[in-house]
């Protein structure tokens, strides 16, 4: 059988952020298959080993294999929205990480990916599927997920509380979130910085152009601020996606009161954004467990676990109300 090869234009037609973050949402809920028995036998649940990390050279040229497996879980039909009978995915999401991509001509994505999908009876390989783009929308719709759990479930309002988000580095992951978070949220300010500010500049007129044509919905005021210290002042989700080997925000900018920080960036270690004392204020969740395991090792924070479980549970009663979700990077299902 020659694989099904889904192209970056096919790709972008499918996806929603609707769909994307309902997929997430299911993928993040399964439960680890060690976990599962007879009382959650109804449970979806993954199989999901450490993924492996290739340098090629350098370590600023990596290959990472993400293999994966979510069995018995409820899909929706991104038609009809109709409930799918259960299914089951067998994936490996294989990602580069060449960070001097962005200084090519033309330039390229620093992060390039495909997802392999496999028929769960046979193994035979069915279908290649352009994953840079998906990359993007589910690393963001990752952090719709963990905003919606652990920070709008603190309000009666719910989903409709207002926001006022700040996006640390406006590139392909800033630029996700931004768009993800005011197409899913009810945004009311956006603070945008970006250490170059002509990318800050370009998504703010993105996203003006997006409002005046109805595709995002609700009025948002944008900003572009000089300093990572403006953008967080007043804000309470903070999404942050850059490569910054040092911390951009730290514990003294925060606004006091409810607050909630998505780090998703951060080269060779994945918590170099945010400073050592937020994490010291802060509980901490995380998409995976076993990769924080060995990824978040050095990491001195107050990790409480993973996002799955309080979709699953509720949100434990550590009473804080600074939140990290620490986003390593898991697949959806799609
Ligand atoms: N957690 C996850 O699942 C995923 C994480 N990532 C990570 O997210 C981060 C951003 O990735 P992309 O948006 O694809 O890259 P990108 O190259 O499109 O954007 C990176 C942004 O970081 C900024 N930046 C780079 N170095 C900086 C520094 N020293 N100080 C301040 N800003 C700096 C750049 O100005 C740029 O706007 C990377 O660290 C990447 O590894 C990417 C995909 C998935
Ligand atoms: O989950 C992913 O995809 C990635 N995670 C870390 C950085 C590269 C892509």
């Amino acid at each position: 059988m020659i694989p099904k090869y889904i192209d970056s234009d096919k790709v972008r037609k499918i996806l929603t952020w609707p769909l994307v973050n309902a997929a997430v949402e299911e993928a993040l809920k399964a439960i680890d298959y060690s976990e599962l028995n007879a009382a959650n036998s109804e449970q979806s649940y993954k199989r999901q080993p450490p993924r492996t990390i290739t340098a090629c050279g350098n370590a600023s040229q990596l290959l990472l294999t993400m293999p994966g497996y979510v069995g018995n879980y409820k899909a929706l039909n991104a038609k009809t929205n109709d409930q799918l009978p259960c299914s089951s995915t067998l994936a490996c999401k294989v990602v580069t990480s060449f960070t001097n991509n962005q200084n090519l001509q033309p330039p390229l994505p620093n992060i390039l990916a495909n997802i392999l999908l496999f028929d769960v009876n046979t193994g035979e390989l069915q279908c290649i599927m352009e994953g840079t783009q998906i990359t993007a929308w589910r690393t963001a719709a990752a952090s719709i997920v963990a905003t919606k759990y652990l920070y709008m479930k603190r309000f009666p309002q719910g989903f409709q509380t207002p926001i006022k988000l700040a996006i640390i580095g406006c590139g392909v992951q800033g630029q996700s979130h931004a768009l993800g978070m005011c197409a899913t949220f009810n945004v009311s300010e956006i603070y945008l910085w970006n250490r170059r500010q002509s990318k800050a500049d370009s998504l703010l007129l993105l996203l003006q152009h997006l409002h005046l044509n109805k595709v995002l919905q609700n009025p948002t005021k944008i900003f572009v601020t000089d300093t990572p210290a403006e953008a967080v002042r007043e804000a309470e989700v903070i999404c942050i996606g850059t490569y910054s080997p040092h911390a951009l925000i730290n514990y003294d900018m925060l606004k006091s009161g409810d607050v909630h920080i998505n780090t998703v960036g951060a080269g060779a270690v994945h918590f170099g954004e945010v400073s050592q004392d937020i994490y010291d204020n802060a509980v901490v969740y995380v998409d995976s467990l076993i990769n924080a395991r060995t990824e978040l090792k050095d990491l001195k924070a107050n990790i409480i676990g993973e996002i799955g479980q309080v979709i699953r549970e509720g949100r434990s009663a550590e009473n804080k109300s600074l939140t990290i979700y620490q986003s390593l990077g898991n697949f959806g299902i799609f």
